[in-house]
């Protein structure tokens, strides 16, 4: 028998070897007239020969630059290492999110004046035992990041994802910024840095006179300019716009219509009214939550919400399932570069609100928009249908994140969930997103825009419907960010005014039916109008 070198091709030859010659081999034991150069024996050595020349005729790089275009056309995920020329240069500080332990779950309550032969036993809360955990750091050998050495902390069990406290989740604000934070081995102290602003009821005011002025003509005037602007254009285009607008309709606060006192027959408000009522001027003056001459900033995510309204609603919801509690948990005790923390991650409620969208019409061919660790990624591949492919968008400086966090974790998928997944790291989104919009569009059942807020959001929005087909969804997260599109020109930040004109952008779009739930940190549910 001949044996060649073939190892270096791993068992895959060995097998395959095997499996040719092993009929030939027997044959030949047992039939001592066979000639020597029967078929197998010629098989046999075209094949021993073609392992001797592969073997010989390619370096080791080539074998590799080989096995990695398998990997490539097999499993388009990547597993490229970023390597950062700069560096992160502050050690990340974060401390991980500790909650409270849990409170009760919601209990059900007999019934007895309708059913008195039914009693309900209330069920017993799950006691919860602490447990320690300790977060080893991550291996860095190829990142310049520095990380924590080691940090000690406790963990409840079961680890609480949506909100049970009555107060807001420690976010310790001056361990992220402060430069002189070194690492804890202990739990982290809480360091509150801004005052606590309790959630203030908001009380009704009496609508003001409903006055129609010149300044009113003006705005509805300037509005059909803005309407008349062809069906896509640039930011600038909608900034000058949107900014004519604004000046123009923050004369008309006397004409506005701020809150409907009683329920009476829904009638469509004039359209100078509605501009009236979602300009900033305007909402500056009539938030009761924030202080005039400061940004608006109210907390509504699950993990950072106080409001009891919010509370009940959450934890009355669905929990996202296991794997992808595990995702979050990992998120939240991952150490990060000191401009990044956890919270930028989708927060639990809106990706099981996307999964109950999903799970309604199934959609084949998806995009997610910004990644970090894949949470809304991994959400999104559990739901689309079994034939269908996710696609996903990242800036390669922070693929890092989903390959340090997420990537572990996709694993827990089932081998038909993964090859769902395409993530396209090469280039910024700011590339990607256009070129994919100009090479597929309306060919995405589902979209879910979640990146970072830069001066091009518009522009995102715009190339998200555009790929979108016609009776698709698009989900936009953290359309209300923090409260600040509520804030007065003055004291937003450039994120603030993107998003503001963003949501400005799709109220006025004639190629969409939008709702924007005050759910999460602000949810758009926008579907693309089927063309008749
Ligand atoms: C809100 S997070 C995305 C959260 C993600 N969808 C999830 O499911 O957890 C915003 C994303 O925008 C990405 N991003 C893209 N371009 C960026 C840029 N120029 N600066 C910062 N972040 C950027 C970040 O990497 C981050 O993943």
């Amino acid at each position: 028998m001949l044996w060649l070198p073939f190892a270096n091709f791993g068992s895959m030859f060995e097998t395959i070897k095997e499996a040719a010659f092993k009929h030939s081999i027997e044959a030949a034991k047992e039939d001592h007239n066979h000639s020597p150069l029967s078929i197998f024996e010629f098989g046999k050595e075209l094949l021993n020969g073609l392992g001797k020349f592969i073997s010989s005729s390619f370096e080791e790089t080539e074998k590799l630059n080989i096995a990695n275009g398998l990997r490539e056309i097999f499993n388009v995920t990547t597993t490229r290492i970023i390597r950062f020329t700069t560096g992160f240069p502050h050690p990340p500080t974060f401390p991980p999110y500790i909650p409270e332990p849990t409170t009760p779950q919601p209990q059900a309550i007999a019934h007895h004046k309708t059913w008195p032969r039914i009693t309900t036993t209330p069920t017993v809360p799950p006691t919860t035992t602490p447990s320690t955990t300790t977060a080893t750091e991550a291996p860095t050998t190829t990142l310049p990041m520095t990380t924590p050495k080691t940090s000690t902390f406790t963990l409840p069990t079961p680890y609480p994802i949506w909100p049970t406290t009555s107060r807001r989740p420690p976010i310790t604000w001056k361990q992220i910024t402060s430069s002189n934070i070194t690492s804890t081995t202990s739990a982290p102290e809480v360091v509150t840095a801004r005052k606590w602003i309790p959630w203030k009821v908001v009380t009704p005011t009496p609508p003001l006179p409903t006055t129609t002025t010149t300044t009113t003509t003006t705005v509805r005037s300037s509005l059909t300019s803005e309407a008349s602007l062809p069906d896509y254009f640039t930011t600038d285009d909608y900034e000058m716009a949107t900014s004519e607008l604004i000046t123009e309709a923050s004369t008309t606060v006397t004409a506005a219509i701020p809150h409907i006192v009683k329920a009476r027959k829904y009638t469509r408000p004039p359209v100078s009214d509605r501009v009236s009522i979602t300009t900033p001027a305007t909402i500056s003056q009539k938030c009761e939550i924030c202080k005039p001459g400061s940004r608006c900033n109210v907390s509504l995510r699950s993990f950072e919400t106080s409001d009891p309204i919010f509370q009940y609603c959450y934890s009355h919801s669905t929990m996202i399932d296991e794997s992808m509690q595990d995702l979050l948990r990992d998120t939240q005790t991952s150490s990060f570069p000191s401009h990044v923390t956890w919270h930028q991650s989708v927060p639990p409620e809106v990706l099981q609100l996307v999964q109950t969208i999903m799970a309604l019409y199934r959609p084949s061919r998806c995009l997610v928009i910004g990644v970090f660790t894949g949470l809304g990624l991994l959400g999104v591949a559990e739901h689309v249908d079994s034939r269908g492919i996710v696609v996903a968008l990242e800036h390669p400086g922070y693929a890092v994140f989903w390959e340090r966090v997420g990537q572990k974790h996709a694993k827990k998928l089932t081998t038909a969930q993964m090859s769902r997944i395409q993530i396209r790291t090469s280039e910024s989104i700011e590339k990607s997103l256009p070129r994919l919009a100009a090479n597929e569009p309306n060919t995405f059942d589902f979209v879910f825009l979640d990146d970072f807020k830069r001066d091009n959001y518009l522009d995102d929005y715009e190339h998200a419907i555009r790929l979108l087909r016609n009776g698709g969804l698009l989900v936009i997260n953290q359309a209300l960010n923090g409260g600040g599109v509520l804030s007065g020109v003055d004291n937003m930040t450039n994120e603030d005014r993107v998003i503001r004109n963003m949501n400005i952008r799709i109220k006025q779009d004639a190629r969409v039916r939008a709702s924007l739930l005050p759910y999460g940190g602000g949810t758009w549910i926008i579907s693309k109008k089927v063309k008749r």
